[in-house]
């Protein structure tokens, strides 16, 4: 469960994020969209402690993140917009560093299970230097579900993944939602949330202008589909399928 309570934010006077209250209950997958400046990445980065709230309560798993940081972190993955790894380690030793951060014993299998998922079981041994961007968000993406968190943040996940790893990547983020995690994506790409999330909240300005579930938002401002029909044209074309439920 992630509960956001009153939160506003202000940096140096100025409102970033304005009385914001929401909750993502477990199995939850709710989209954060808004133009730039919305406050989307600061509203995660309070979530995550690392930007601390001018008032308001955030926790995660009912652990306040201001006054439990640990125990909330605990329960936290957090995928950043722009994922910083370490660039002398391996693929292999991030995961295993993490494994020792987070305390999870007998990490090998789940963390071989991971590799095979994001297809990264090639790149075990090479340093994530080496690596192609896409590949260093599944890097991150890997680690930050190691420890089996029960609450994910997802800055724009899908920067830099070609189509078959945001198919992934979207089949991933259900899987953790149908083990019972609550999840929030911030991105831009709308045609993305349709299909995957399962509530939706727009930002402006630092102010929730409408927080729904995807069946009402969408039923309220009417659908377009035109990105998901060339989704399907690609996978048909490179892959001779049709695109489903991924
Ligand atoms: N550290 C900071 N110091 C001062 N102002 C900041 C800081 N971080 C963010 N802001 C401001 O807060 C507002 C919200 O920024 P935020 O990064 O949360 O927006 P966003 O919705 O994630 O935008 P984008 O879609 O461009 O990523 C912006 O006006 C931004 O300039």
């Amino acid at each position: 469960m992630i509960t956001v309570t009153n939160f506003s934010k202000h940096y140096n006077g100025f409102a970033a994020v304005k009385d914001l209250s929401f909750t993502v209950a477990p199995g939850q997958i709710l989209g954060l969209v808004g133009p730039n400046g919305a406050g989307k990445t600061t509203t995660l980065r309070a979530l995550c402690g690392i930007v601390p709230p001018t008032s308001g309560h955030l926790s995660i798993a009912n652990h306040d993140i201001v006054k439990a940081p640990i125990a909330a972190k605990r329960n936290l993955g957090y995928i950043p917009d722009d994922p910083r790894l370490f660039d002398t380690l391996t693929v292999w030793e991030h995961l295993a560093f993490t494994a020792a951060a987070y305390k999870v014993a007998d990490f090998e299998k789940r963390a071989e299970a991971l590799l095979e998922s994001f297809e990264l079981s090639q790149k075990r041994d090479t340093l994530v230097h080496n690596l192609s961007r896409g590949m260093r968000q599944k890097v991150a993406i890997a680690c930050a579900f190691l420890h089996n968190p029960k609450a994910i943040l997802f800055d724009e996940p899908l920067t830099g993944l070609d189509p078959q790893g945001i198919r992934g990547i979207q089949q991933a983020i259900r899987e953790r939602a149908r083990d019972g995690a609550a999840i929030i994506i911030s991105s831009h790409l709308l045609s993305l949330f349709e299909t995957l999330c399962t509530h939706v909240m727009v930002l402006n300005l630092g102010e929730c202008r409408r927080f729904g579930t995807m069946s009402d938002v969408l039923a309220e401002f009417g659908q377009s589909d035109s990105n998901s029909a060339l989704e399907a044209a690609y996978f048909t074309i490179t892959q001779g399928k049709a695109m489903g439920n991924v």
